[in-house]
């Protein structure tokens, strides 16, 4: 079993770069009236606290001492303070949690945004629950952070500075308690802010690793049954929680030492303060009505820097989701915009892969290859397993960018077009590529259809749902096409799946179609049918197939054959089969 750094303290800490939280801040920024309209809500309401405790502790000093009823206007002056802390309460709660819930709306696209320009390739790298557990839990775990630390932390500072300007001109002494504690309550989350950054990392790491967990293996449930896999799942499930709840464990527990160190701290001014203003009255230099105030106030501006010492050591807690969902945002374009796109010429369109070389961090993949799909024609492209087929597909696409070479798109008239110069939507328009498991969404039969195309027309859909046996699923479905299909497409099953990809695909009308397995679910007739739907209007497009069955392979006008990462063969069927160069790839060729 791996060293667990939440249960096994040896383990070093996950590694978090300073300066995650102020990275952050910027998100403010498009926010500003916002946050200042915040900030001047908290200003108030701890203000009017404070304000209300010492006038109260003097009100009732003062009557007891001259043993008379409260003057009205004291009594008024309280009952607006209790009115102006209710309505300020109310309106910084209010504020806060507007400002912190539209910056994190903010924030999810932002790190949404960066999942997409770096996936797939990113997403290979990790697994799906604990980008979800990214782009979610961290981001709503930031929700303390905007919403209770940086109004709290201005506001507290500002009282503070008044209350103690204010102390210094009644009785200098009591500040020379009241600063030293408030000192010591602003180091104390300073002092354990590395521990405190390393035990926050550690909840979150253990908080992503069960969410990555939980979803593979609510998605792998029947593989899991049927290989009675599933109580070894559950009892890793129970393990990772445990590291999980172990985790949290030693948070909390670190957090309520802090705050009984807190506690201690307020206990130690308050015997401080008592003491100071017993012999400040005793030498005279303060009237006795004016003790209990100077206490309460002394008392009532360390209370918010103590709630603001605390907030300061839960966002040091939060530097790891900070850091994740800053890693996520600022995450590097695998395939950045082009700095002066160019659109895609009308009319026909080949593609070419010149001279690519590929790989994905490892071992080079693709190391020269050379391929041309010209207008109007079917290249079949094959090779053994892993050999990088789909990655050439996925380069076609520009999924990614080639580490040296270019792929091309090739115009009827005109120069080639290097697709790191296309306009993105002109080559999203012009390329399709269709998977063996195109995953489909959530949402009507129709709405998955129109992906590609959410403008295409009734009888454009049906036409391209027919030839590509659409028809037959859809009027098995209880409202045809405006059956709302399950999560993934889960209610259908892989040839059907297959068959609505394509549907999907063609409806878009791209001009460089490429076929990564598309038909593999599918039986030989299947397989037949789809080829015939393609054959319709294959003359308009560039075709590029990626097959293991020779039958979809024998269909194409020209075969590539992928070894060893660049094309080793090429020619029709006949010239290669002759040659004996597909047997290797393609068994019984
Ligand atoms: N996202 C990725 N990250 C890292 N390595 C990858 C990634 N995708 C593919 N590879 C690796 O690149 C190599 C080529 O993979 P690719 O999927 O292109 O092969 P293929 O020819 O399409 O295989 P198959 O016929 O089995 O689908 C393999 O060694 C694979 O493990």
């Amino acid at each position: 079993m791996s060293a667990n750094p939440a249960t096994n303290p040896a383990a070093p800490a996950p590694r978090v770069p300073s300066g995650a939280l102020r990275a952050l801040l910027p998100a403010l920024a498009g926010h500003r009236a916002m946050a200042v309209r915040t900030c001047a809500a908290a200003l108030v309401d701890q203000a009017a606290l404070v304000a209300l405790v010492t006038l109260a502790a003097h009100t009732v000093g003062t009557a007891l001492l001259e043993r008379a009823a409260p003057p009205p206007a004291a009594v008024a002056a309280l009952t607006v303070l209790v009115l102006v802390r209710a309505v300020s309460t109310w309106r910084e709660m209010d504020l806060s949690h507007d400002l912190a819930y539209r910056v994190l709306a903010a924030l999810r696209v932002r790190v949404f945004d960066g999942l997409a320009r770096s996936a797939p390739a990113r997403i290979a790298g990790r697994r799906s629950g604990d980008l979800a557990a990214t782009a979610m839990a961290d981001v709503e775990a930031l929700e303390f952070l905007y919403a209770h630390t940086t109004a709290t932390l201005l506001a507290s500072g500002a009282v503070f500075a008044a209350g103690t300007a204010v102390l210094a001109a009644v009785e200098p002494w009591t500040v020379a308690v009241v600063l030293p504690v408030a000192a010591l309550l602003a180091a104390v989350p300073l002092l354990d802010a590395r521990t405190r950054t390393e035990r926050g990392a550690r909840v979150r790491e253990e908080a992503a690793r069960l969410s990555a967990e939980a979803v593979e293996t609510v998605d792998g449930l029947r593989e899991l049954l049927a290989f009675g896999a599933l109580d070894r799942r559950r009892a890793r499930l129970a393990e990772r929680g445990r590291a999980l709840g172990a985790a949290q464990r030693a948070e909390a527990s670190w957090e309520a030492g802090a705050a009984a160190v807190r506690e201690a701290l307020v206990v130690a001014a308050v015997a401080g303060t008592v003491a100071v203003t017993a012999w400040s009255v005793s030498a005279g230099r303060l009237p006795g009505a004016w003790a209990p105030a100077v206490m309460a106030l002394a008392l009532g501006i360390l209370a918010p820097v103590a709630e603001a010492a605390a907030s300061l050591g839960r966002a040091g807690s939060l530097r790891a989701a900070a850091a994740r969902v800053g890693a996520a945002i600022g995450a590097p374009a695998l395939a950045p915009p082009p700095r002066d796109p160019r659109p895609v010429p009308d009319g026909p369109l080949g593609v070419r892969m010149r001279g690519v070389h590929f790989d994905y961090g490892g071992a080079p993949v693709l190391t020269g290859v050379d391929l041309t799909v010209p207008a109007g024609r079917t290249v079949a492209l094959v090779g053994a397993s892993g050999a990088g087929k789909s990655t050439c597909a996925h380069l076609l696409a520009r999924f990614w960018d080639p580490a040296r070479g270019a792929v091309e798109l090739l115009p009827g008239d005109g120069p080639p077009l290097d697709v790191r110069e296309a306009a993105d939507a002109d080559l999203r328009r012009a390329v399709a590529v269709v998977g063996q498991d195109a995953p489909l969404f959530h949402g009507t039969l129709a709405d998955n259809l129109r992906l590609a195309a959410p403008d295409a027309g009734d009888a454009d859909l049906r036409a391209v749902a027919r030839a590509c046996g659409v028809d037959r699923i859809a009027a098995h479905l209880p409202d045809g096409y405006a059956t709302v299909l399950g999560e993934r497409g889960a209610t259908l099953s892989g040839g059907q799946r297959a068959r609505i990809a394509l549907a999907r695909a063609l409806l878009a009308r791209p001009r460089i179609l490429v076929l990564d397995e598309t038909t593999a679910n599918l039986d030989t007739a299947g397989d037949a049918e789809l080829a015939a739907a393609l054959a319709a209007d294959a003359p308009r497009r560039a075709t590029l197939v990626i097959a293991h069955r020779a039958a979809t392979v024998r269909r194409a006008d020209r075969v590539a054959v992928l070894e060893e990462g660049r094309i080793t063969a090429e020619g029709t069927w006949a010239e290669l089969a002759a040659r004996g160069a597909l047997s290797r790839v393609l068994p019984g060729a």
